[in-house]
Order: C-alpha cells, then sequence, then structure tokens
C-alpha cells in the first residue's frame, strides 16, 4: 500500500463546511486514479492534503504504512522532496533560469548529481516533445508548453507519488496523451530500487484523463 487516506476530514476554517466527511480510500500503485467532483467539492484541497501541504482536521494520510500527516515540518518536507512529485495548475516558473534548469531543480533538492539530473531532465524533456526548449526561458514559451515542463519538473526525482491538478488543461490530445504516459511511466533505472510503480493521482475534468485513468474517485 503506497499512499491511503483514512477517516479524511478538512474543514478551512470552522465556519466552513467539512469537505470529505471522514473519507477512505487506498490508492494504488502503478496505478492512475482520477480525482472528479463538481467545482468546490475539494479536489485540489485533496491533492494538496496528499502532498502533505495541508493537514487533516480530522484522519490520516499513510504513506507506505507510514502515518505522515502527523509528522514534523521537517519530516514531511523530506517525504516531499524524496517521493513526492506535484505538478501546480499555476506552476511559477524563475524566469531567469532556462527550462532545463527549472526542470531539473528538485532532482538537486531530492539529492540527484547534477549531471544525473541533467540527463534526465533532457529525456523528460524529450518524451515531452520540449527537446529544443531546453535552453530557452520560461517567458518564451507557450501555456501548454509550460504545463509539460511542469510535467517534467514534477517527475525529475522519479517519486513514487505524482499528484497533478489539472495537468492537461491546456493541451490537445496528442500533448495530453504524451503527458499521462510520462506521468504513468516509472523509469527502470529507478535510484532508489523501488518496485510496483508510481502512484498517480490527478484531480481533473478532462474527460480523456478520467478515459485514461484506471480508478476514478468522486468526491
Ligand atoms: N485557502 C482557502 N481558504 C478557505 N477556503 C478555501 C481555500 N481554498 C479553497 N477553499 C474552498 O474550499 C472548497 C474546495 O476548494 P478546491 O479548490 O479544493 O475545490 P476543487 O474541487 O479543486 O474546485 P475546482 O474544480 O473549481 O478547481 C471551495 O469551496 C473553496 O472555495
Amino acid at each position: 500500500m503506497a499512499l491511503a487516506i483514512e477517516s479524511l476530514s478538512f474543514r478551512y476554517d470552522r465556519t466552513e463546511k467539512d469537505l470529505f466527511g471522514g473519507l477512505d480510500h487506498t490508492f494504488t500503485p502503478g496505478r492512475v486514479t482520477a480525482i472528479t467532483g463538481s467545482s468546490g467539492r475539494g479536489k485540489s484541497t485533496l491533492l494538496y492534503i496528499l502532498g502533505l501541504m495541508l493537514t487533516p482536521t480530522q484522519g490520516t494520510v499513510r504513506l507506505h504504512g507510514q502515518k505522515v500527516s502527523t509528522s514534523t515540518d521537517t519530516d514531511r518536507s523530506k517525504t516531499r522532496a524524496a517521493d513526492i512529485g506535484f505538478v501546480f495548475q499555476d506552476a511559477a516558473l524563475d524566469p531567469s533560469r532556462s527550462i532545463l534548469d527549472a526542470v531539473i531543480e528538485p532532482g538537486l533538492y531530492a539529492g540527484w548529481r547534477s549531471s544525473e539530473a541533467r540527463a534526465r531532465g533532457r529525456e523528460l524533456l524529450e518524451s515531452l516533445g520540449l527537446a529544443h526548449r531546453a535552453t530557452h526561458r520560461p517567458g518564451e514559451i507557450s501555456g501548454g508548453q509550460a504545463q509539460r515542463v511542469a510535467v517534467a519538473r514534477s517527475l525529475i526525482a522519479d517519486p513514487s507519488v505524482l499528484l497533478a491538478d489539472e495537468p492537461t488543461g491546456n493541451l490537445d490530445a496528442a500533448n495530453a496523451q504524451s503527458v499521462l504516459e510520462a506521468l504513468s511511466h516509472t523509469t527502470e533505472h529507478d535510484h532508489r530500487g523501488a518496485a510496483a510503480g508510481r502512484t498517480v493521482v490527478i484531480a481533473t475534468h478532462d474527460p480523456f484523463v478520467i478515459d485514461f485513468a484506471d480508478e476514478v474517485l468522486d468526491l
């Protein structure tokens, strides 16, 4: 069991209503789960909780059997760097650095050697159709290309858990397909020797993503 929520409840403040009402779910390694539900149901919030950026009001998040939702800030940051990739809806990239530098940054935080991270960064950009943009600055690429850069960045450290918030929003069908394949593909040379594949969780309204997913969690 890679990632699970147990009796999960969350409120932004006491006057707001509970978003999940004691939700239980186990996310299966090697599978893609689409989180669906109408606007405001808490799809993004659930990703932030799974990504250890928000703490549940009640209930637990378990990663590899460990109760991670209640660990210290330092431990949660370490877990995030080592295990969790996140594709945000509005990824802000440093305008002064190249696309390749933006992509490899989380790999360097996770302890990858620069040469190793750069090689993998180039591979990821290639698989997402962006090899020719590696030396460009973020201001020189389109919205759909920026979305794919955010995807490459989330994958650089080969996380066992990948959380993505509407990663195909600006993409045509061919690019949406390559994003979904990249997100769900685990490299053979996983530096931690982890098996069983990546746990991928995608918050989405996109029927193409819902169709691609192995499982759907409707909020
Ligand atoms: N920082 C915040 N403080 C207070 N309330 C918030 C905050 N962020 C989100 N909310 C509220 O929590 C609820 C869930 O928001 P969330 O963004 O998780 O929903 P969503 O299902 O992802 O929506 P969408 O499909 O529109 O992106 C909404 O009612 C939203 O207004």
